[in-house]
Protein backbone atom coordinates (compact mmCIF):
# COMPACT_ATOMS: atom_id res chain seq x y z
CA UNK A 1 0.00 0.00 0.00
CA UNK A 2 0.82 3.65 -0.42
CA UNK A 3 0.22 6.39 0.94
CA UNK A 4 -0.70 9.40 -1.30
CA UNK A 5 -0.06 13.25 0.68
CA UNK A 6 -1.50 16.34 -1.49
CA UNK A 7 -4.55 13.71 -3.28
CA UNK A 8 -6.64 16.40 -3.74
CA UNK A 9 -4.76 18.71 -5.59
CA UNK A 10 -3.66 18.97 -9.38
CA UNK A 11 -0.84 17.15 -9.48
CA UNK A 12 -2.28 14.48 -6.90
CA UNK A 13 -4.99 13.61 -8.25
CA UNK A 14 -3.34 12.72 -11.35
CA UNK A 15 -1.56 10.00 -9.07
CA UNK A 16 -5.17 9.02 -8.05
CA UNK A 17 -6.19 8.06 -11.30
CA UNK A 18 -2.73 6.51 -12.52
CA UNK A 19 -2.11 4.15 -9.32
CA UNK A 20 -6.13 3.17 -9.94
CA UNK A 21 -5.26 2.73 -13.44
CA UNK A 22 -2.60 0.52 -12.56
CA UNK A 23 -4.67 -1.38 -9.82
CA UNK A 24 -2.05 -0.55 -7.21
CA UNK A 25 -3.23 0.05 -3.58
CA UNK A 26 -3.21 3.47 -1.98
CA UNK A 27 -4.64 5.87 0.18
CA UNK A 28 -5.03 9.94 -0.35
CA UNK A 29 -4.64 11.60 2.48
CA UNK A 30 -6.30 15.25 2.92
CA UNK A 31 -5.12 17.66 5.49
CA UNK A 32 -9.04 17.79 6.03
CA UNK A 33 -9.65 14.58 7.51
CA UNK A 34 -5.65 14.08 8.62
CA UNK A 35 -3.01 16.84 9.15
CA UNK A 36 0.18 15.55 7.90
CA UNK A 37 1.45 18.40 8.57
CA UNK A 38 2.53 17.54 12.25
CA UNK A 39 5.42 15.38 12.53
CA UNK A 40 3.49 13.25 15.06
CA UNK A 41 0.31 13.17 13.03
CA UNK A 42 2.02 11.70 9.68
CA UNK A 43 4.03 8.61 12.29
CA UNK A 44 1.21 7.64 13.58
CA UNK A 45 -0.70 7.41 10.40
CA UNK A 46 2.66 5.17 8.85
CA UNK A 47 2.43 3.14 12.03
CA UNK A 48 -1.34 2.56 11.69
CA UNK A 49 -1.20 2.39 7.49
CA UNK A 50 1.58 0.78 7.39
CA UNK A 51 2.70 1.70 3.78
CA UNK A 52 5.72 0.57 1.24
CA UNK A 53 5.79 3.99 -0.04
CA UNK A 54 5.13 7.31 0.54
CA UNK A 55 4.48 9.72 -2.44
CA UNK A 56 4.41 13.62 -1.43
CA UNK A 57 2.08 15.85 -4.07
CA UNK A 58 1.47 18.41 -1.53
CA UNK A 59 2.77 21.66 -1.51
CA UNK A 60 1.38 25.09 -1.96
CA UNK A 61 1.62 26.48 -6.03
CA UNK A 62 -0.93 29.63 -5.63
CA UNK A 63 -4.00 30.18 -7.54
CA UNK A 64 -4.54 30.85 -10.17
CA UNK A 65 -0.55 30.78 -10.47
CA UNK A 66 2.59 31.50 -8.74
CA UNK A 67 1.67 35.24 -8.19
CA UNK A 68 -0.22 34.51 -5.18
CA UNK A 69 2.95 32.87 -3.44
CA UNK A 70 4.21 36.44 -2.71
CA UNK A 71 0.55 36.97 -0.84
CA UNK A 72 0.34 34.02 1.13
CA UNK A 73 4.16 33.45 2.33
CA UNK A 74 3.53 31.31 5.56
CA UNK A 75 1.47 28.89 3.87
CA UNK A 76 3.92 28.74 0.66
CA UNK A 77 6.85 28.06 3.12
CA UNK A 78 5.21 25.72 5.70
CA UNK A 79 3.76 23.38 2.12
CA UNK A 80 6.85 23.72 0.11
CA UNK A 81 10.07 24.37 2.37
CA UNK A 82 8.87 23.06 5.81
CA UNK A 83 6.78 19.86 4.59
CA UNK A 84 9.17 17.82 3.19
CA UNK A 85 11.31 18.63 5.75
CA UNK A 86 8.66 17.04 8.14
CA UNK A 87 7.98 13.99 5.87
CA UNK A 88 11.74 13.40 5.51
CA UNK A 89 11.93 13.09 9.27
CA UNK A 90 8.98 11.07 9.55
CA UNK A 91 10.11 8.77 6.81
CA UNK A 92 13.36 8.22 8.21
CA UNK A 93 12.21 7.54 11.98
CA UNK A 94 10.42 4.63 10.00
CA UNK A 95 13.11 3.64 7.46
CA UNK A 96 10.12 4.60 4.74
CA UNK A 97 11.15 4.96 1.04
CA UNK A 98 9.23 7.97 -0.19
CA UNK A 99 9.26 10.47 -3.49
CA UNK A 100 8.42 14.07 -3.22
CA UNK A 101 7.02 16.35 -6.06
CA UNK A 102 9.86 19.48 -6.66
CA UNK A 103 9.36 21.76 -9.75
CA UNK A 104 12.16 22.37 -12.57
CA UNK A 105 11.25 26.29 -11.38
CA UNK A 106 14.32 26.51 -9.70
CA UNK A 107 16.63 27.29 -12.21
CA UNK A 108 16.08 29.74 -14.97
CA UNK A 109 18.01 29.64 -19.02
CA UNK A 110 20.17 27.07 -19.69
CA UNK A 111 23.81 25.73 -18.50
CA UNK A 112 26.28 28.61 -20.08
CA UNK A 113 26.55 25.80 -23.01
CA UNK A 114 23.12 26.22 -24.05
CA UNK A 115 22.25 22.84 -22.68
CA UNK A 116 19.67 21.92 -19.93
CA UNK A 117 20.48 22.08 -15.99
CA UNK A 118 21.57 19.04 -14.82
CA UNK A 119 20.65 17.38 -11.46
CA UNK A 120 24.01 18.56 -10.46
CA UNK A 121 23.54 22.42 -11.04
CA UNK A 122 22.91 24.43 -7.93
CA UNK A 123 19.60 26.28 -8.39
CA UNK A 124 19.54 29.55 -10.01
CA UNK A 125 16.36 30.98 -9.72
CA UNK A 126 16.00 31.29 -5.80
CA UNK A 127 16.48 32.98 -2.27
CA UNK A 128 20.27 32.12 -2.36
CA UNK A 129 20.51 33.00 -6.58
CA UNK A 130 18.18 35.93 -6.74
CA UNK A 131 15.68 37.48 -8.42
CA UNK A 132 13.63 34.47 -7.81
CA UNK A 133 9.57 34.26 -6.91
CA UNK A 134 8.51 33.67 -3.87
CA UNK A 135 7.21 30.30 -4.96
CA UNK A 136 10.62 29.21 -6.46
CA UNK A 137 12.44 29.92 -3.30
CA UNK A 138 10.20 27.70 -1.11
CA UNK A 139 10.30 25.21 -3.09
CA UNK A 140 14.40 25.61 -3.56
CA UNK A 141 14.59 25.62 0.04
CA UNK A 142 12.35 22.58 0.31
CA UNK A 143 15.05 20.33 -1.81
CA UNK A 144 17.40 21.88 0.71
CA UNK A 145 15.82 20.19 3.50
CA UNK A 146 16.37 17.15 1.40
CA UNK A 147 20.15 17.33 0.74
CA UNK A 148 21.46 13.87 1.62
CA UNK A 149 18.80 12.01 2.33
CA UNK A 150 18.73 8.36 1.96
CA UNK A 151 15.67 6.56 0.55
CA UNK A 152 13.95 9.48 -1.69
CA UNK A 153 13.17 10.50 -4.59
CA UNK A 154 12.98 14.01 -5.80
CA UNK A 155 10.85 14.30 -8.67
CA UNK A 156 11.62 17.89 -10.44
CA UNK A 157 7.97 18.62 -12.38
CA UNK A 158 8.18 21.20 -15.24
CA UNK A 159 4.63 23.03 -16.55
CA UNK A 160 2.32 20.46 -16.55
CA UNK A 161 0.15 20.20 -19.82
CA UNK A 162 -2.54 17.18 -20.73
CA UNK A 163 -4.77 16.81 -23.60
CA UNK A 164 -7.54 17.39 -20.91
CA UNK A 165 -8.42 21.23 -20.67
CA UNK A 166 -8.11 22.36 -17.53
CA UNK A 167 -7.15 26.22 -15.69
CA UNK A 168 -4.17 24.54 -14.66
CA UNK A 169 -3.05 22.74 -17.84
CA UNK A 170 -0.59 24.60 -19.44
CA UNK A 171 -2.07 24.43 -23.09
CA UNK A 172 -5.24 25.61 -21.54
CA UNK A 173 -3.42 28.85 -20.63
CA UNK A 174 -1.89 29.20 -23.92
CA UNK A 175 -5.24 29.40 -25.67
CA UNK A 176 -6.61 31.43 -22.88
CA UNK A 177 -4.59 33.97 -21.96
CA UNK A 178 -5.57 37.35 -23.70
CA UNK A 179 -1.51 37.90 -24.33
CA UNK A 180 1.72 35.34 -24.04
CA UNK A 181 5.25 35.78 -22.84
CA UNK A 182 7.68 34.38 -25.86
CA UNK A 183 9.85 32.71 -24.02
CA UNK A 184 11.51 28.40 -23.88
CA UNK A 185 10.99 26.09 -21.70
CA UNK A 186 10.73 22.57 -20.84
CA UNK A 187 7.76 21.43 -20.04
CA UNK A 188 6.48 17.74 -18.64
CA UNK A 189 3.26 15.75 -20.11
CA UNK A 190 1.24 15.08 -16.62
CA UNK A 191 0.32 11.48 -17.24
CA UNK A 192 4.09 10.80 -18.24
CA UNK A 193 5.74 12.95 -15.46
CA UNK A 194 3.67 10.56 -12.99
CA UNK A 195 4.13 7.30 -14.80
CA UNK A 196 7.92 8.41 -14.59
CA UNK A 197 7.72 8.69 -10.38
CA UNK A 198 6.13 5.18 -9.97
CA UNK A 199 8.50 3.34 -12.94
CA UNK A 200 11.39 4.84 -10.17
CA UNK A 201 9.87 3.34 -7.26
CA UNK A 202 8.77 0.02 -9.00
CA UNK A 203 11.42 -0.71 -10.81
CA UNK A 204 13.86 0.61 -7.46
CA UNK A 205 16.03 3.09 -9.53
CA UNK A 206 18.39 4.81 -7.71
CA UNK A 207 17.47 7.19 -4.81
CA UNK A 208 17.75 10.88 -5.68
CA UNK A 209 17.29 14.15 -7.52
CA UNK A 210 15.12 13.46 -11.02
CA UNK A 211 14.26 16.24 -13.95
CA UNK A 212 11.48 14.57 -15.28
CA UNK A 213 10.13 16.61 -18.61
CA UNK A 214 9.81 15.51 -21.81
CA UNK A 215 12.73 16.05 -24.06
CA UNK A 216 13.88 19.05 -25.28
CA UNK A 217 12.63 22.14 -24.84
CA UNK A 218 9.70 24.38 -27.03
CA UNK A 219 9.17 28.20 -27.48
CA UNK A 220 5.50 29.50 -26.42
CA UNK A 221 5.70 30.41 -30.33
CA UNK A 222 6.35 26.79 -31.37
CA UNK A 223 3.66 25.82 -28.83
CA UNK A 224 0.85 28.16 -30.12
CA UNK A 225 2.25 26.70 -33.87
CA UNK A 226 1.07 23.85 -32.81
CA UNK A 227 -2.36 25.07 -31.53
CA UNK A 228 -3.16 26.73 -34.88
CA UNK A 229 -2.56 23.63 -36.33
CA UNK A 230 -4.03 20.23 -34.60
CA UNK A 231 -6.92 22.26 -32.71
CA UNK A 232 -7.70 24.49 -35.50
CA UNK A 233 -7.56 27.87 -34.17
CA UNK A 234 -7.32 30.54 -36.65
CA UNK A 235 -7.62 33.30 -34.09
CA UNK A 236 -4.78 36.01 -33.47
CA UNK A 237 -2.60 34.79 -30.58
CA UNK A 238 -1.11 38.19 -28.97
CA UNK A 239 2.45 38.39 -27.43
CA UNK A 240 3.81 41.08 -24.99
CA UNK A 241 7.03 42.83 -26.30
CA UNK A 242 9.39 41.22 -23.98
CA UNK A 243 9.56 40.17 -20.07
CA UNK A 244 9.72 43.83 -19.24
CA UNK A 245 6.08 44.26 -20.46
CA UNK A 246 4.67 41.14 -19.11
CA UNK A 247 6.41 42.23 -15.94
CA UNK A 248 4.43 45.56 -16.19
CA UNK A 249 0.82 44.22 -17.29
CA UNK A 250 0.99 41.27 -14.78
CA UNK A 251 2.14 41.52 -11.18
CA UNK A 252 5.30 42.11 -11.34
CA UNK A 253 6.40 38.64 -10.30
CA UNK A 254 9.44 37.05 -12.03
CA UNK A 255 8.65 33.53 -13.90
CA UNK A 256 11.45 31.08 -14.43
CA UNK A 257 11.86 29.69 -17.88
CA UNK A 258 14.40 26.92 -18.42
CA UNK A 259 15.41 24.04 -19.97
CA UNK A 260 16.16 20.89 -17.91
CA UNK A 261 18.10 17.49 -18.91
CA UNK A 262 16.34 14.91 -18.30
CA UNK A 263 19.20 12.13 -19.90
CA UNK A 264 19.23 10.55 -15.63
CA UNK A 265 15.95 9.76 -16.45
CA UNK A 266 16.27 8.20 -19.54
CA UNK A 267 19.41 6.09 -18.69
CA UNK A 268 16.99 4.59 -15.80
CA UNK A 269 15.17 2.76 -18.99
CA UNK A 270 11.79 5.27 -19.36
CA UNK A 271 10.91 6.01 -22.62
CA UNK A 272 9.97 9.70 -22.55
CA UNK A 273 8.55 11.22 -25.70
CA UNK A 274 10.14 13.97 -27.17
CA UNK A 275 8.26 17.63 -25.75
CA UNK A 276 6.84 18.55 -29.55
CA UNK A 277 5.55 14.93 -29.85
CA UNK A 278 3.88 15.02 -26.78
CA UNK A 279 2.15 18.52 -26.82
CA UNK A 280 1.16 17.31 -30.70
CA UNK A 281 -0.70 14.05 -29.30
CA UNK A 282 -2.41 16.16 -26.72
CA UNK A 283 -3.56 18.90 -28.90
CA UNK A 284 -4.68 15.91 -31.40
CA UNK A 285 -6.52 14.00 -28.37
CA UNK A 286 -7.79 16.93 -26.99
CA UNK A 287 -10.89 17.08 -24.22
CA UNK A 288 -12.80 20.31 -24.30
CA UNK A 289 -13.82 21.34 -20.31
CA UNK A 290 -17.02 21.38 -20.28
N1 LIG B 1 0.98 22.47 -10.87
C1 LIG B 1 2.19 22.77 -11.34
O1 LIG B 1 2.33 23.49 -12.35
C2 LIG B 1 3.41 22.22 -10.68
C3 LIG B 1 3.37 21.70 -9.39
N2 LIG B 1 4.53 21.28 -8.80
C4 LIG B 1 4.51 20.81 -7.42
O2 LIG B 1 3.58 19.75 -7.29
C5 LIG B 1 3.01 19.76 -5.98
C6 LIG B 1 1.49 19.73 -6.12
O3 LIG B 1 1.09 20.87 -6.85
P1 LIG B 1 -0.42 21.03 -7.35
O4 LIG B 1 -1.08 19.73 -7.33
O5 LIG B 1 -0.36 21.82 -8.58
O6 LIG B 1 -1.01 21.93 -6.19
P2 LIG B 1 -2.51 21.98 -5.65
O7 LIG B 1 -2.65 23.28 -4.94
O8 LIG B 1 -3.47 21.67 -6.74
O9 LIG B 1 -2.59 20.81 -4.59
C7 LIG B 1 -1.66 20.71 -3.56
C8 LIG B 1 -2.28 19.99 -2.38
O10 LIG B 1 -1.32 20.04 -1.32
C9 LIG B 1 -1.98 19.99 -0.05
N3 LIG B 1 -1.27 20.92 0.85
C10 LIG B 1 -0.51 20.56 1.90
N4 LIG B 1 0.04 21.61 2.50
C11 LIG B 1 -0.38 22.68 1.83
C12 LIG B 1 -0.18 24.06 1.99
N5 LIG B 1 0.60 24.59 2.95
N6 LIG B 1 -0.77 24.88 1.13
C13 LIG B 1 -1.55 24.39 0.15
N7 LIG B 1 -1.80 23.06 -0.06
C14 LIG B 1 -1.22 22.22 0.79
C15 LIG B 1 -3.45 20.30 -0.33
O11 LIG B 1 -4.16 19.10 -0.14
P3 LIG B 1 -5.00 18.75 1.17
O12 LIG B 1 -5.32 20.04 1.85
O13 LIG B 1 -6.21 18.03 0.64
O14 LIG B 1 -4.14 17.86 1.98
C16 LIG B 1 -3.50 20.66 -1.82
O15 LIG B 1 -4.65 20.16 -2.44
C17 LIG B 1 3.57 21.02 -5.29
O16 LIG B 1 4.63 20.68 -4.46
C18 LIG B 1 4.05 21.86 -6.45
O17 LIG B 1 5.11 22.72 -6.06
C19 LIG B 1 5.74 21.30 -9.44
C20 LIG B 1 5.81 21.80 -10.72
C21 LIG B 1 4.66 22.29 -11.44
C1 LIG C 1 -0.09 35.27 -16.45
C2 LIG C 1 0.50 34.94 -17.82
C3 LIG C 1 1.53 33.99 -17.92
N1 LIG C 1 2.06 33.70 -19.14
C4 LIG C 1 3.14 32.71 -19.25
C5 LIG C 1 4.27 32.86 -18.25
C6 LIG C 1 4.80 31.45 -18.14
O1 LIG C 1 5.75 31.22 -19.17
C7 LIG C 1 3.58 30.57 -18.39
C8 LIG C 1 2.97 29.99 -17.13
O2 LIG C 1 2.69 31.05 -16.26
P1 LIG C 1 1.49 30.96 -15.25
O3 LIG C 1 1.41 32.21 -14.48
O4 LIG C 1 0.28 30.53 -15.97
O5 LIG C 1 1.88 29.75 -14.36
P2 LIG C 1 2.87 29.62 -13.17
O6 LIG C 1 2.10 29.70 -11.94
O7 LIG C 1 4.06 30.50 -13.33
O8 LIG C 1 3.28 28.10 -13.51
C9 LIG C 1 4.08 27.36 -12.71
O9 LIG C 1 3.32 26.73 -11.69
C10 LIG C 1 4.14 26.27 -10.69
C11 LIG C 1 3.26 25.58 -9.68
C12 LIG C 1 5.31 25.50 -11.17
O10 LIG C 1 5.91 24.73 -10.42
C13 LIG C 1 5.85 25.79 -12.55
O11 LIG C 1 6.56 24.70 -13.09
C14 LIG C 1 4.81 26.29 -13.47
O12 LIG C 1 3.98 25.26 -13.93
O13 LIG C 1 2.60 31.40 -19.02
C15 LIG C 1 1.59 34.30 -20.29
O14 LIG C 1 2.10 34.01 -21.39
N2 LIG C 1 0.58 35.22 -20.20
C16 LIG C 1 0.02 35.56 -18.99
O15 LIG C 1 -0.91 36.43 -18.94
Amino acid sequence: MMLLLGGSGYVGRIFARRLSDRGLDFQAISRRHYDYTRRDRLIELIDQTRPSFLINAAGYTGKPNVEACEHHQADCLLGNAVLPGIVREACELRNLPWGHVSSGCIYNGTRPDGSGFRETDPPNFCFRSPPCSFYSGSKALGEECLQDADNVFVWRLRIPFSNRDGPRNYLSKMMRYDRLLEVTNSLADADEFVDACLHCWQNRVPFGIYNIVNSGAVSTGEVVQLIRTHRKISRPFQFFRDEAEFLNATSGVPRSSCMLDNSKLIRTGFPIRDVREAVAEALQTWQPER
